[in-house]
């Protein structure tokens, strides 16, 4: 499959503090990706290694089949041909909207600068703001100004740093979702970093999870969730509880939930000490189940309502119900487990 930007063991550091340890990644042309891991882990340094604005200290990136950064060599970023996006905007206050949108179009004409600027800002759905200044915008207004300007030179990459995480919270999401199809009907490849799970799982088609520099696992968004492959993936992606039990045979686990088989086997052996996963929809409601939980908390969020449940031995669940079972604190609730992806963890596994 060709590749349209491959980062092969690149390390990245500050002084003598190595903060990106040999990390690799492939990307396919159109794909739509996101780094998404804690603050400080590493995402926009490697962010900034792709567009150049950061040396390598090991490793190579190439893009399109050019090598644009090694240790000795770096592409200068005005000439990688990759556009970027960043979380404050970053437009120009003094320039209107059309000149923010057409500034790196400096040697087009000015016929051709006008028919960009229309399609760009009937891409962004702004028509007719062109003459405005950016304070004149609001803030998810000047962030679609600042993806027309990203576009406008058609650049082959699209980088993308916590691009909405100055908008609220609703606007995110739906920003995230509209974008995407922006750069889907364009057949864009984009990166974007977020620490927010929820906007990369809206926005990617691939998710790279990143800790202390280097990428736990690269995965569509339903496999993050349903099949991680670290504790650490498992622990930060969604939500869920650890409950310990001990291995019965490859694909069960004996907990004090009862028996938890699932479809697809470890290597562990009998006995051993593990860790299952529970996330609230693998904890369901069962009235006259003889498994109960103390309901300790309640969260409500409209369709359903999720409980925090502690078991007899003090080891606590989370369980989402159907928001019409509305019990209160205190109440001992029947509960049973539907966990197919079972996954789970050696104790030591961390
Ligand atoms: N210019 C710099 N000089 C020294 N250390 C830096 C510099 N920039 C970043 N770091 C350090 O490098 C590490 C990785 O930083 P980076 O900004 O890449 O992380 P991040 O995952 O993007 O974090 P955030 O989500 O908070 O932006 C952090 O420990 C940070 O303190």
């Amino acid at each position: 499959m060709d590749h349209l930007l491959q980062l092969d063991n690149i390390s990245c550091c500050y002084d003598d503090h190595t903060v990106v340890e040999n990390f690799s990644l492939k990307i396919t042309k159109g794909d739509i990706c996101c780094l998404l891991g804690p603050s400080g882990c590493g995402k926009t340094t490697v962010l900034r290694a792709i567009a150049g604005f950061q040396p390598l200290a090991q490793g190579s990136i190439s893009l399109a089949d050019e090598i644009i950064s090694t240790r000795k060599h770096m592409l200068p970023p005005e000439k990688r041909k990759i556009g970027m996006v960043f979380q404050d905007y970053a437009l120009f206050p003094h320039l209107s909207v059309c000149d923010n949108i057409t500034f790196g179009l400096q040697h087009y004409s000015t016929q051709d600068k006008e028919r960009i600027c229309r399609e760009m800002l009937a891409l962004v759905k702004l028509e007719g703001l062109g003459d405005r200044f950016p304070h004149e915008l609001s803030g998810g207004q000047q962030q679609r100004i600042a993806l027309a300007r990203a576009l406008a030179p058609q650049p082959q990459l699209l980088l993308m740093d916590e691009p909405f995480s100055s908008l609220d919270v609703d606007l995110r999401r739906s920003l995230a979702v509209e974008v995407r199809e922006i750069l889907k009907s364009l057949n864009i490849t984009a990166i974007m970093v977020t620490h927010d799970q929820e906007e990369a799982f809206a926005f990617a088609d691939k998710i790279g999870v990143v800790y202390q520099g280097n990428i736990q696992q690269w995965a569509a968004p339903f496999d993050l969730y349903h099949e991680p492959s670290t504790r650490f993936v498992a622990d930060f992606v969604g939500q869920g509880v650890f409950l310990p039990g001990h291995a019965v045979d490859t694909n069960t686990v004996a907990t004090e939930l009862g028996l938890i088989s699932g479809n697809r086997c470890y290597d562990w052996l009998p006995d051993a000490p593990v860790e299952v996963l529970l996330r609230p929809d693998d904890v369901i409601h069962s009235e006259d189940s003889i498994k109960k939980g103390e309901v300790v908390n309640k969260v409500f969020a409209g369709t359903s309502t999720l409980y925090t449940l502690k078991l007899p031995t003090g080891s606590l669940v989370a369980s989402a119900f159907p928001s019409h079972h509305d019990y209160q604190i205190g109440d001992q609730v029947g509960i049973d487990i539907e966990a197919d992806h079972l996954i789970a963890f050696k104790v030591d596994e961390r």
